[in-house]
């Protein structure tokens, strides 16, 4: 016979036993499932770090020239004599343009300036040597990898918009380097809008700019109109593009835009312009567009459009990088920059 204290010494440490088992299962689940939610909160940004590169910006430094002199020199001409010099400088100047019609950029400045001069009798001051120089981007580095959702942002001349430029290679570098896997756009630029045509015309173009066959751009033409919303309150899409707010041509130019997939779509700021219900669809296409193999480049000065779509933050100021990082993280900073 078995004892019955020792029985139920036995039984206690049996369900001790499996009191032990059952509380070590649920630890082990609990920290399986803490590792599931992290993996799934840093999301595509873990999960692109397996990913291929899509752009490495390599030490850039980028460099604005300005040509036009620093200002007229203090003479002692009087203004009959000033003005004299500014007309045969102008006739020099209208000679000298007709020469170089199609440059977009000459000395002294185009005609707005030529009728300044006039207006003011000063000639226009001598070309310094070299030109005046600003130094917009500042070594930049950093690699971006397929799938991430990349914010760009900083105060105002921080050099956003010209970083972006950069890689679409609008804009030669200084120095340093910028690889990019497959064609980077730049919206608004690959899908630049004609006034004079209707809005439906310009979602073809903008298509065939884009490089889809016209089948493929017909195909897309009424979905592109509906996902702008343009003729939510009239007919809109077939009245020219001068007809249009610009709340409306920065729609019609997004929705173009979003409608093929890119290898690196880089929008900047073209989501202020329109209302919120048009930015919370754009930021739900933004999402789709990178989930879709792509990397997506966001400048904007709206910390919520950033937070709500972007995993990653490159922070510049004065043409340098602060900080690379989470979004949460780089955010915070730069709030507490902005508040300081
Ligand atoms: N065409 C240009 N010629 C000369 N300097 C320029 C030109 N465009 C920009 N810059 C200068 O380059 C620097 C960076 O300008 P950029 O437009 O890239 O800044 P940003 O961060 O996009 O500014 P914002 O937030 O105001 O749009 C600024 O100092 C600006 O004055």
């Amino acid at each position: 016979m078995t004892d019955v204290s020792e029985q139920a010494q036995q039984d206690r440490q049996a369900q001790q036993d499996r009191q032990a088992q059952q509380d070590r299962q649920a630890q082990q689940d609990r920290q399986a499932q803490q590792a599931g939610h992290a993996a799934e909160r840093s999301g595509q940004a873990e999960a692109a770090q397996d990913r291929t590169p899509t752009v490495i910006v390599d030490n850039l430094h980028v460099v604005y020239r300005l040509r036009a002199g620093a200002g007229p020199g203090k003479g002692g001409k009087g203004k009959a004599a000033r003005r004299e010099q500014a007309a045969a400088q102008e006739q020099q100047e209208s000679a000298q343009e007709r020469q170089d019609t199609g440059r977009g950029e000459r000395r002294g400045g185009g005609r707005a300036s030529r009728a300044l001069r006039r207006l003011t009798g000063k000639p226009a001051a001598p070309d310094t040597k070299g030109g005046r120089k600003v130094h917009a981007i500042k070594g930049v580095s950093f690699t971006a990898y397929r799938g991430e959702a990349i914010g760009v942002i900083g105060s105002n001349g921080s050099g956003k918009s010209t970083i972006l430029r950069a890689i679409a290679g609008l804009m030669p570098p200084e120095a340093g380097r910028v690889y990019t896997d497959g064609q980077p756009s730049l919206l608004g630029v690959n899908a630049a809008l004609m006034n004079d045509l209707s809005g439906e015309r310009n979602v073809i173009l903008g298509c065939l700019a884009m490089g889809m066959t016209p089948q493929e751009a017909y195909a897309k033409r009424a979905a592109i109109i509906d996902f702008s919303g343009i003729n939510e309150k009239g007919d809109f899409s077939s009245l020219p593009m001068r007809a249009y707010s610009s709340g409306m041509a920065a729609r019609l130019r997004f929705a173009i835009a979003s409608a093929k997939n890119h290898d690196v779509l880089m929008i900047d700021e073209a989501l202020a312009t329109g209302d919120r219900k048009f930015r919370r669809r754009s930021e739900e296409r933004i999402r789709e567009l990178r989930g879709e193999a792509g990397t997506v480049f966001l400048v904007s000065h709206s910390n919520k459009s950033i937070r709500d779509t972007c995993d990653r933050v490159l922070w510049l100021e004065t043409g340098s990088l602060v900080m690379d990082g989470p979004t949460e993280e780089v955010l915070e900073a730069y709030e507490e920059f902005m508040n300081a």
